[in-house]
């Protein structure tokens, strides 16, 4: 316990339970300006821990800016593309090393067996859907790792409404339930916060 509390943050980082990320967000960028800071903050946060990334390829919207803020850090960088996307109009170009998957489905098993955790940040239907999925997974114990929907604090009001609404209904499992280790409420938390936590946590998964 002494130790932990007098390690820095490179040596937590060294030893960290995280090797890999795989971050969920948009192919495009979104009206704030605010996603896209987020977007390489979170990329940046990752190379300071030493932590890889997961994610959909392509260099389009944040994805792109994640990707790229990653790779520039140095740190190894693992785009999962579905065959039918990886025309470069599409996605354009994807930094590091290229998965080739058969469809969207693959896809999001490859990021997930890659991955020891998953951050959302702020996306469209795509983002909402993956980020859904994983937490769908853990509730059905398909896998144990961290989900943190930096989605729902970025973007507090809509995409809460949706869940809440969900527990509400009494058809979900609340989110304390679901996963201590789902974070949701801290609105307004900056990236490097939110890799802390992630860090304070990593003995519980
Ligand atoms: C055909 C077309 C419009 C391609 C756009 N290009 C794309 N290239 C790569 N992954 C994507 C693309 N569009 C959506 N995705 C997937 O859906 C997520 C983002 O979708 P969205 O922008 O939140 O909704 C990404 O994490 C990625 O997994």
């Amino acid at each position: 316990m002494e130790i932990i509390e007098t390690t820095t943050l490179q040596q937590q980082s060294m030893s960290s339970k995280f090797k890999r990320i795989c971050v969920f967000c948009g192919s495009s960028q979104g009206k704030k300006t605010s996603y896209q800071v987020a977007a390489i903050d979170l990329g940046n946060e990752l190379v300071s821990r030493n932590i890889d990334l997961v994610y959909g390829g392509g260099s389009i919207g944040l994805m792109g800016l994640v990707s790229q803020a990653v790779h520039d850090g140095g740190r190894h960088v693992i785009g999962v593309i579905p065959k039918t996307l990886m025309p470069r109009e599409l996605t354009g170009e994807t930094v590091g090393e290229v998965k080739a998957v058969a469809d969207m489905h693959q896809r999001k098993a490859e990021m997930a067996k890659h991955s020891d955790a998953f951050i959302a940040l702020p996306g469209g239907y795509g983002t909402l859907e993956e980020l859904l999925e994983v937490i769908t997974w853990a509730q059905l114990g398909i896998h144990d790792k961290p989900v943190i929907s930096m989605f729902t604090i970025l973007i507090p009001c809509y995409a809460l409404l949706l869940l809440d609404c969900l527990m509400l209904m009494d058809t979900t499992i609340p989110y304390s339930r679901l996963l201590t280790k789902l974070w949701k409420r801290d609105l307004l938390i900056p990236v490097h916060a939110t890799l802390s936590f992630l860090h304070q946590q990593q003995k519980s998964w």
